[in-house]
């Protein structure tokens, strides 16, 4: 059952009587399946290595109603094993029971496991068999392979939605309006980029969503310089300073190098009519 808290600063530590613990970078299916196993007082107790890029620590919130309470794992990674139960039980004064998967390990080198859970602490511990889908074996790691590869709608399947990233606004070299189409540029810092390419999307600006194309590597026919920039479709979109969010829903082609502007020009207004006709056949 899931609750309608959602900040863990605002959630008394005391009422939480179980957690499920791990990096959960991704919060993605398998995530969710260990997240379905709390009871409604609940919550999610992540352990910050600092490489989290699929939903980097304050991103994260957003995919689960149980509150998250991070914690930094140089600061614990040294406790033996009744240690960090002790922590949990100081932390967590009526916590009843642990949800944790099939490979979860804890404190110094990494040498206590789940059988050992299971002997320190004194309560309810659910381990979670390895969880997978079409055989591929749902980790953040696995699911970082496939969006490097461009091969978004793996990802999404393994992560349970569409993989989203949050930039802010940048000028570009001001070519695309005048030469191509006109794009909102963008910095984008903490999350895993997918391959270079060109890429159907939905771009969210101040929590409205429109359909997109986005081109994200080396402007390998312009300047060469690295850009994310995303052309919202059928719209008329001022350039705004808010945050730009863009969540990959499809790979349309690989990034490449044009001899001249025209037919770089002529390559993406046709990208831009396949990623219309995409999404007229989709609604
Ligand atoms: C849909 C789309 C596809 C693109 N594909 C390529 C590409 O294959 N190779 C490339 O060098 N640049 C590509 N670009 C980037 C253009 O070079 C870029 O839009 C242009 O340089 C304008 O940049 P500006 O917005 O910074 O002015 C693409 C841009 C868009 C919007
Ligand atoms: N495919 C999976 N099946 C079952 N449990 C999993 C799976 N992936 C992660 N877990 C569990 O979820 C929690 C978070 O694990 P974490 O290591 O952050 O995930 P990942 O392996 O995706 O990086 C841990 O308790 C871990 O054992």
């Amino acid at each position: 059952m899931e609750m309608q808290k959602n900040s863990s600063t605002l959630v008394n530590k005391k009422t939480i009587t179980s957690i499920a613990i791990g990096g959960f970078d991704g919060m993605h299916i398998a995530h969710q399946e260990l997240f379905k196993n709390l009871d409604e007082n609940g919550a999610i107790v992540s352990i910050e290595s600092g490489f989290a890029n699929l939903t980097p620590k304050r991103y994260r919130q957003e995919y689960s109603n149980y509150p998250i309470y991070y914690y930094v794992l140089d600061n614990i990674k040294h406790l033996e094993g009744d240690q960090f139960i002790k922590l949990l039980n100081e932390e967590f004064p009526n916590l009843k029971k642990i949800v944790v998967g099939y490979d979860f390990c804890f404190g110094k080198n990494r040498k206590y496991c789940t059988k050992d859970l299971k002997e320190l602490f004194h309560g309810d511990v659910k381990i979670i068999d390895e969880i997978k889908l079409d055989d591929i074996a749902v980790h953040s790691r696995v699911i970082r392979e496939y969006l490097k590869d461009g091969e978004i709608e793996v990802a999404n399947k393994l992560l349970g939605k569409e993989y989203k990233i949050y930039g802010h606004q940048i000028k570009g070299q001001g070519l695309g309006s005048k030469s191509f189409v006109p794009t909102i540029n963008l910095k984008v810092n903490e999350f895993l980029l997918p391959k270079e390419g060109v890429y159907i999307t939905k771009t969210i600006l101040e929590e409205k969503e429109y359909n997109s194309i986005t081109f994200l590597g080396h402007r390998v026919s312009t300047d060469g310089s690295f850009a994310v920039e995303t052309h919202i479709l059928n719209e008329d979109i001022k350039n705004n300073n808010y945050t730009t969010q863009i969540k990959f829903i499809k790979k349309l082609r690989e990034n490449l190098k044009f001899d001249s502007f025209e037919k770089l020009k002529n390559q993406i207004l046709e990208d831009i009519e396949t990623t219309k006709k995409y999404f007229i056949n989709i609604y």
